[in-house]
């Protein structure tokens, strides 16, 4: 580098720096060269290396929910990402929704391949939408029955972006460890790209959705129902539902029956921690592969557990579900691409207790080490309210109040008649009686 003469030609390189915690930034250096030939000569070279990486992607689809969190999304692709995509030479289609399940209907429709990748501004809402959009496509186009739960599904070819501008975005900061857009735009332009376990949420042979992060029955389900009425709040709505759902403690009565995925590495109390080439998900991917087809080929009877009770939350994570309300997530040691769900059961207990619990996913306690707590990493699970389904719409007619319909027989054991229901990456699905599998792995645009 030299000092700049008048009639030398500046070129300014682009290029991508780490900065604090999980942070990157765009960052420049100028050249200056008198000859212009040379100059060009390497401008030319230094873009032909790029386009031979192949894994950057030169033509994006891009969402943005103008509603998601702050109402901020449109205000953050404009300023903060759309220049960088343009540093980039990435051409993009934008559309900004109108509605909900406007991206999911698009995309389940429209011809993908003239894309290299979609682009989703919003929350972990927002990508689910994106997610089923896509997925349905895929299995429409390769003849596969998503009613069937023990359809083997196709993977998506395209990956995803999430640049976020939700409210708990914990998928975004589950896999590139912090909520920051330009971040993930960096991530995104580079081409990096990281696989991502997805279950698949059915009720009597029914297809009803998919889940990423977040699968959550009792308080996170109350949670997410109370905190659609308080949509005008944004982020903070969840701090408020949850506040008013910690004093009703409702708890719901059912049985788990749940799959272990015993041949899989680790366990959901083990040290690890997933990171971007992570061996876990690598070793975890072949061994369950290799199991499934030992079990198709003889049969083998498999080995389910059962667990029945009074619960206060049912969650299982897909992922660590990180946010910045819990900087470690609902399970630190889960993993995003290992073919299995942290299944993790909160059983009745004094609102003290629950507390504390709750208090855990905030420093670096272990959530874990309670005796009402209990954790299990499984392959695949089904829950059944013990109070039938049917019943339950009649109850609900006749209206629950801030402390529920409390069982008859006993008025004071807390225990609701009326049954919740599952937080599904922050969608409501009413049924209670669900059976969640693991179904495939999709790629995301970022690692971490
Ligand atoms: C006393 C403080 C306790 C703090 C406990 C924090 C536990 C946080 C775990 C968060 C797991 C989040 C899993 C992510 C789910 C998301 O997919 C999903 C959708 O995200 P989107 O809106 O971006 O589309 N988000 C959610 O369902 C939101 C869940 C948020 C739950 C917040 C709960 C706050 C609880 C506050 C209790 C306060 C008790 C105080 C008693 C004195
Ligand atoms: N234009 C729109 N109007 C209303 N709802 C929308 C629109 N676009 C997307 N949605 C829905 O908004 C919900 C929340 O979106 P999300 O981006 O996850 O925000 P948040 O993190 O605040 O929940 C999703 O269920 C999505 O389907
Ligand atoms: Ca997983």
């Amino acid at each position: 580098k030299r000092l700049s003469r008048q009639e030398d030609v500046p070129r300014i390189l682009y290029y991508v720096q780490r900065s604090k915690e999980h942070h990157w930034c765009c960052a420049e250096v100028t050249f200056y060269c008198s000859d212009q030939l040379l100059c060009n000569q390497w401008v030319q070279a230094l873009q032909r290396r790029l386009d031979l990486q192949g894994v950057r992607p030169k033509n994006l689809l891009v969402f943005i929910n103008p509603f998601g969190g702050k109402q901020l999304g449109k205000h953050i692709y404009d300023k903060k990402v759309a220049p960088l995509f343009q540093l980039a030479s990435i051409t993009t289609e934008v559309i900004v929704t109108e509605h909900a399940n406007h991206a999911r209907d698009h995309l389940a429709e429209v011809d993908l391949r003239i894309y290299d990748g979609i682009v989703c501004v919003g929350g972990d809402g927002m990508f689910s939408e994106v997610i089923h959009g896509l997925i349905c496509q895929t299995q429409k186009i390769a003849g596969i029955d998503q009613n069937d739960p023990n359809s083997k599904l196709v993977a998506c070819s395209l990956r995803i972006g999430i640049i976020p501008a939700g409210s708990t975005d914990c998928i975004c900061y589950a896999t590139v460890g912090v909520n920051d857009p330009v971040t993930s735009a960096l991530h995104i332009i580079v081409g990096d790209s990281q696989p991502m376990d997805v279950s698949s949420v059915h009720h009597n042979n029914t297809f009803l959705k998919y889940s990423v992060s977040l699968l959550g029955y009792g308080f996170y389900g109350d949670v997410l129902k109370d905190s659609e009425n308080n949509r005008w709040m944004g982020p903070s709505r969840y701090d408020f539902s949850g506040f008013k759902t910690f004093l009703s403690h409702q708890c719901y009565e059912g049985t788990v029956l749940y799959l272990p995925a015993t041949e899989t590495l680790g366990n959901p109390r083990d040290e690890s921690r997933c990171t971007a080439g992570c061996y876990v998900c690598q070793y975890s991917g072949k061994l369950l592969d290799l199991s499934n087809n030992k079990q198709e080929l003889k049969h083998v009877e498999e080995d389910w557990k059962v667990v029945k009770g009074k619960f206060l939350a049912i969650n299982a994570a897909n992922m660590s579900c990180a946010c910045s309300k819990s900087p470690m997530g609902l399970s630190p040691a889960a993993h995003l691409a290992d073919g299995t769900i942290d299944l993790i059961l909160v059983r009745k207990c004094s609102r003290f207790n629950f507390l504390r619990h709750l208090i855990r996913h905030t420093n670096k306690d272990d959530q874990f080490d309670l005796a009402f707590v209990e954790v299990y990493r499984v392959k695949q699970f089904i829950f059944t309210p013990k109070y039938s389904e049917e019943d339950n719409i009649d109850i609900r007619d006749i209206g629950k109040n801030l402390f529920g319909q409390f069982c008859s027989d006993h008025p004071a054991c807390g225990c609701s008649q009326v049954n919740s229901n599952w937080n599904c990456d922050g969608e409501i699905i009413e049924h209670a009686a669900v059976e969640v599998r693991y179904v495939l792995f999709c790629c995301l645009e970022l690692s971490g």
